[in-house]
């Protein structure tokens, strides 16, 4: 039997008893610690204020809020792109990082190059690192498999279908094994059923790489099918204003998207955003 209930996390009710999941995960090891980031742009606008989270191994964790919220303002700070007014992130133990190949990233578009095959686009970050294509060839055909396009490397971008392009910018994000995998509403784009479909997979995925998840979504039926931890965000500024822990266990399946568990934590996520929503304006 599953909780799936709302359950207290670092920035709900820190005072409340942690269901055995939350108990379970706050005992893993932390992948990185965000500490009461602030983000500025142009001197006024308040990207984001005062973020707090940590992250630990095996976390799948969405962000979920209103346009302008920070989210992608939050990925890209941990990804190194840009660098806090105020606040400190901090990664934990070795090979981590944006640097050493401790990070793999996801955009909202597949952002391949045109020009190249399928298995050249996925090799891009293993090249980056001086890495001879004969050298990757097997580390790149079985990140294909795992996103199930075996037999698709030959191939050119304009070729393949929206979910497939999305399913090669995964491939290439996984190739080089990283510990933490940011993702900027990768399915967006997509239609419902290509978007369910890349769900279930990219849980899969992860579940094969063993690998560390954040998430940015505007969708709440997404972020409780993929999430064991839900950060909600509210706008203007920026900043987190409750965290929800999913406690049904992976792997998720068709029966937990339609059962009366996943329904009772989308209403609760649902009210939550409503509040972030309410503090928007
Ligand atoms: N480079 C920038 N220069 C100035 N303002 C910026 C910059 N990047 C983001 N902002 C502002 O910071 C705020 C947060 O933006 P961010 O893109 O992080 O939000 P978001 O939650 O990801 O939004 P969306 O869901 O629409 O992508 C917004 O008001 C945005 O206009």
């Amino acid at each position: 039997m599953t909780d799936a209930h709302a359950t207290p996390g670092a920035a709900g009710d820190p005072a409340a008893p942690l269901t055995d999941a939350a108990a379970a995960r706050a005992a893993r090891a932390p992948v990185l610690s965000i500490r009461n980031v602030t983000k500025v742009f142009g001197g006024d606008v308040i990207a984001l204020r005062g973020m707090s989270l940590d992250v630990r191994q095996g976390d799948f964790i969405s962000l979920l809020g209103p346009s302008g919220c920070g989210k992608s303002t939050a990925l890209r700070l941990v990804a190194g792109l840009t660098h806090p007014t105020a606040g400190k992130i901090a990664w934990e133990g070795q090979g981590a990082g944006p640097d050493d190949g401790g990070l793999g990233v996801v955009f909202q578009e597949p952002t391949l190059m045109p020009w190249a095959t399928v298995e050249h686009n996925v090799w891009l970050p293993l090249r980056l690192k001086g890495r001879r294509f004969a050298d990757c060839k097997a580390d790149i055909d079985d990140a294909l498999a795992t996103v199930g396009l075996s037999g698709f490397g030959k191939a050119y971008p304009r070729e393949l279908s929206g979910g497939m392009k999305m399913r090669v910018s995964i491939a290439r994000a996984m190739v080089t094994r990283p510990r933490l995998i940011l993702m900027d509403e990768p399915f967006a784009a997509l239609d419902e059923i290509t978007r369910f479909k890349l769900n279930n997979d990219l849980l899969a995925m992860r579940a094969k790489l063993n690998c560390t998840v954040i998430f940015v979504t505007h969708s709440v039926f997404e972020s409780v099918f993929l999430s064991d931890r839900i950060v909600v965000m509210a706008a203007r500024p920026g900043r987190v204003i409750a965290e929800l822990n999913v406690d049904e266990p992976y792997p998720r399946t068709e029966d937990f998207r339609t059962s009366a568990d996943y329904a009772a934590q989308c209403r609760a996520t649902s009210d939550a955003l409503g509040l972030a929503m309410e503090g928007a304006h």
